[in-house]
């Protein structure tokens, strides 16, 4: 749905982008990640049409976002990273504005802005002044404003910042209901946790350079993540551990204290059998659990914290 082929963008002398390369499926949620200055805005500004790329193409849907802007506006809808003020204006009459510009009639607009209320929990406040809402309401607001003209694709530059947890989870819960509804998001975050959950692909992008991109459980294999068994026990850790590293599906065991950890190299069977065996011993044991990596272990393997 979104493609981007060796993408060059020079502000002066300084390369921001250097022949970046990634695609986005059809109805994903593509996580693009990367620390401040990584050149993410930059990207979704080329894809939103807003900006020119030195070299390289775009393109939405298969339309060439240089070639085609128009086309490719119909196709979008862009949340920028930052809310503008607006005085003396109601949340109502926000979106009614955003809706006239897209030339919408008048009647269609009203059910369409009443429809979007609903969708961003915010019917409540359409009389209320957009200045008087709160972080996360301003940002539902916006989300609500880039759906007026029911684009494809959602190009969000870090819809979640500055939001509390509570706000961040109501702003995720909105993004799958969008996703059910057959949308292609992409949204862009320096922090992943905020991903990690709800992503079916990630992009992680660093000075410029896209380090990785692809479906995080295709990208987990790629990197060979594997899963990690933790045994706490009361005492006999010694024993505990000989006995684990005899056991061939567990790689080397190391011990810290009462706690064990050693990488599973089989499947959910192995962890079964790797409990049985230590009851079995009469092993005190009293915590058991794989822990599983996520993007957060991506991430910190695949960059290395370049500053440019
Ligand atoms: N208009 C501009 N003129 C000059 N340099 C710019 C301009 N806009 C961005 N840059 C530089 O390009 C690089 C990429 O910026 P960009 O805003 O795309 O990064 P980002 O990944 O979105 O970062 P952040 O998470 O901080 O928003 C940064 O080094 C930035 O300073």
């Amino acid at each position: 749905m979104l493609k981007v082929e060796n993408l060059r963008k020079n502000y002066g002398k300084f390369q921001a982008l250097k022949d970046l390369t990634f695609s986005v499926s059809e109805g994903s949620i593509y996580g693009f990640v990367g620390p401040n200055g990584a050149g993410k805005s930059t990207t979704i500004k080329i894809l939103a049409t807003l900006l020119q790329p030195t070299a390289g193409e775009a393109y939405v849907a298969g339309v060439n976002v240089v070639t085609y802007p128009e086309r490719v506006r119909e196709l979008i809808g862009y949340m920028p990273d930052f809310f503008g003020v607006y005085d003396d204006l109601k949340v109502s009459e926000y979106l009614d504005f955003y809706a006239a510009s897209y030339g919408i009639g008048r009647a269609k607009r009203r059910k369409i802005c009443d429809d979007l209320l609903e969708l961003v929990e915010l019917s409540h406040k359409r009389e209320a002044y957009v200045n008087s809402l709160s972080r996360g309401m301003k940002q539902r607001l916006c989300l609500a404003r880039c759906l007026v003209h029911d684009p494809q694709v959602l190009l969000l530059d870090e819809p979640a910042s500055g939001l509390d947890p509570r706000a961040r989870l109501e702003m995720r819960e909105l993004l799958k209901e969008l996703q059910k509804m057959g949308k292609t998001i992409l949204i862009s975050s320096h922090i992943l946790p905020e991903l990690a959950e709800m992503c079916t692909e990630v992009g992680i992008i660093e000075g410029g350079r896209m380090v990785i991109s692809g479906r995080v459980d295709t990208i987990m294999q790629q990197l060979q993540f594997s899963r990690v068994v933790k045994v706490t026990v009361l005492d006999r850790a010694e024993e505990a551990a000989a006995l684990m590293e005899a056991m061939d599906w567990l790689g080397e065991v190391a011990v810290e204290g009462n706690v064990l950890q050693a990488r599973l190299l089989g499947g959910p069977e192995h962890l079964r059998d790797t409990l049985r065996e230590l009851v079995k011993k009469d092993i005190p044991v009293i915590s058991f659990h794989e822990n599983s990596h996520n993007l957060e272990d991506i991430f910190l393997q695949v960059t290395e914290g370049v500053e440019e």
